[in-house]
């Protein structure tokens, strides 16, 4: 039985209708390979003065790129690999299995998703599949491990952060608890149709931090200076990226960055993601005067990203939130 969702079937009439020309061939993979900022971890536990310089460091790459990577984070190889193995066994499945609206693998229902359901056109199709897992669904999983100690890394980043606002805080602790932060894992399939088709559409991520990893294969991109570069993969690193309500708690501080993922027309891609998200009801507020976006709740937050997408076929995000 076949694993792979049916993308090729379901989205052949938006392949049909746009015509191959010079316009939109791969027009991504010309863009320049750069490494993130790196940022080594294991100075945190060094004397005062570079832990310090450690702190200022991510809070200049979260300022000036929205995006660094950090080494020496306390996440084995060991557990990388058995979350990566882990990763295949589910997308090995097929399809239909991945489908079940029962429970599957202990995921809840509707953890699985694929393609784009509202694309109209091929600019907003994400030609990939994923398993978008609450923290609570992982307890009884073998990524456990790598789920905990992931948490606690965006934790203590995201501690970091505000404290370099000058806000030293059990917020994050309070508001984002395991039954409100993700795990996602992506899988995009190879793509060998000669169009420019995204792995994932461009988007900003709707959460405090989101932690990555990416695999060898590359294909992550973001905006750095107002030009699309690609982000070179990292075996050792964990990619750290701001969220849309880190840039409003940070008063458009910290930015959160345009990225996507481009497809590769003969590899597969695997890449899992752990955002940290607070409850539904956890008001978001700018942490210095005057403010540059209106409060929202996460609720209020969601609901206008899910409306817009309905309404536009995409994100505003935090624009909606101006005064
Ligand atoms: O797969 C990647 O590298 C990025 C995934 C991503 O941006 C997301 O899941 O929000
Ligand atoms: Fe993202």
């Amino acid at each position: 039985m076949d694993p792979d969702p049916p993308l090729h079937e379901t989205y052949k009439p938006l392949f049909d209708n746009t015509k191959i020309s010079s316009n939109n061939r791969r027009r991504l993979v010309t863009v320049e390979e750069r490494d993130l900022p790196s940022i080594d971890l294991s100075r945190l536990s060094q004397n005062e003065l570079e832990k310090e310089k450690c702190k200022e460091e991510m809070a200049r790459a979260a300022h000036e790129w929205g995006f660094f990577q950090v080494i020496n984070h306390g996440i084995s190889m060991e557990l990388l690999e058995k979350l990566r193995e882990e990763q295949v066994r589910v997308f090995k499945q097929p399809f239909q299995n991945k489908c079940r609206e029962d429970k599957f693998l202990n995921f809840s229902a509707g953890s699985y998703r694929w393609g784009t359901p509202t694309a109209t056109s091929i600019g907003q199709l994400s030609w990939s599949e994923a398993f978008h897992i609450p923290m609570t669904d992982i307890s009884s999983s073998s990524m456990e491990p790598f789920a905990t100690k992931v948490a606690s890394v965006a934790q203590k980043l995201a501690e970091i952060l505000a404290e370099k606002l000058g806000h030293k805080s059990t917020f994050f602790q309070e508001s984002c608890l395991p039954s409100t932060c993700y795990l996602r894992l992506n899988r995009y399939p190879p793509c060998p149709i000669p169009l420019d088709i995204y792995g994932i559409t461009p988007h900003t991520d709707s959460d405090f931090i989101t932690i990555l990893r990416q695999d060898q294969v590359g294909g992550l991109q973001l905006v750095k200076d107002g030009k699309w570069i690609s982000v070179k993969p990292n075996p050792d690193a964990l990619i750290i990226n701001i969220g849309d309500l880190f840039q409003a708690w940070s008063n458009d501080f910290y930015t959160s960055v345009e990225h996507c993922v481009v497809t590769h027309p003969t590899k597969e891609r695997f890449s899992a993601a752990y955002f940290l998200c607070p409850s539904n009801e956890t008001v978001i507020e700018s942490c210095s005067n005057p403010s540059v976006y209106t409060k929202f709740s996460f609720r209020e937050y969601m609901q206008k990203v899910q409306d817009d997408v309905q309404l536009y076929g995409y994100k505003v995000g935090l624009p909606r939130f101006l005064p």
